[in-house]
């Protein structure tokens, strides 16, 4: 069974008197475990393709079946359950509460899910364990991205949307950041969407989806990937 099946998604944003095709009848499907990296300039609409498949946004039309749940017509309340409970996310910028020690932050997760992980578990993970008390300002930016991935995986989801995680980080912190998302992949059998413009992720990643207006330009299976530490970055 697939974990992920989008068929002819469209989001249309109507601005003024003009209508932007921010995805256009896209549709693919993604297998349990693969380490998928989604691909394109900027405006193509990669964020919007995460953010529809992580329920934040809605699609205008089409279907949307993830972790065997078909998510396109859910209300906003079955959608809160499908976030709280399927989906991990991880973003550019950490989004991590200042003022919440590092494991009140991944705790927070048990609000979200009850059977979520416990922090010391996620954060060993990680390779933070030490740092719970400490507070996001007292972390390095690698650092503070690798409490938002303990925090995404605390919720032990069937997939982890992440969108452009090395974004700010420089190129050595951002590998590592990678390392770990592929191990999580690799090891704990974690399904992975990685948006990004470093279009070397595509050596190291199972399968490749391009997107450029909106539009699919092209996908390819990797039948050899490499590992984050093989690719020339
Ligand atoms: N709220 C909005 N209102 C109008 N247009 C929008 C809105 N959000 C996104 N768009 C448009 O939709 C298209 C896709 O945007 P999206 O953010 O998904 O692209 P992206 O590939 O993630 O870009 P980037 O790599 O720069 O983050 C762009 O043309 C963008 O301008």
């Amino acid at each position: 069974m697939k974990i992920v099946e989008l068929n002819h998604i469209s989001r249309i944003y109507h601005t003024g008197d003009r209508d932007i095709y921010a995805l256009k009848d896209v549709s693919f499907s993604v297998e349990p475990g693969e380490f998928t990296a989604i691909l394109g300039p900027s405006g193509a609409g990669k964020s919007t393709l995460l953010n529809i498949l992580g329920g934040i946004d809605r699609a205008d039309s089409g279907t949307a079946e993830v972790a065997g749940q078909e998510i396109t017509g859910l209300t906003e309340k079955e959608l809160s359950f499908y976030r709280a409970g399927k989906v991990g996310f991880v973003f550019q910028f950490y989004n991590l509460i200042p003022t919440l020690t590092v494991k009140e932050n991944v705790d927070l997760m048990r609000e979200l899910k009850r059977e979520a992980l416990p922090a010391a578990e996620v954060l060993k993970k990680v390779g933070l364990s030490g740092h719970e008390e400490k507070f996001p300002d007292q972390l390095s930016g690698g650092e503070q991205q690798r409490v938002s991935i303990a925090r995404a995986i605390a919720k032990n989801p069937d997939i982890l949307l992440c969108d452009e995680p090395t974004g700010a980080l420089d190129s050595e912190t951002g590998c590592m950041i990678l390392e770990q998302l592929w191990n999580l992949c690799r090891k704990d059998k974690k399904t992975v969407l990685i948006v990004t413009h470093n279009a070397n992720i595509a050596k190291a990643a199972d399968k490749v989806i391009r997107v450029r207006n909106g539009e699919i330009t092209g996908v390819e299976i990797n039948t050899a990937p490499l590992r984050i530490s093989e690719v020339e970055w």
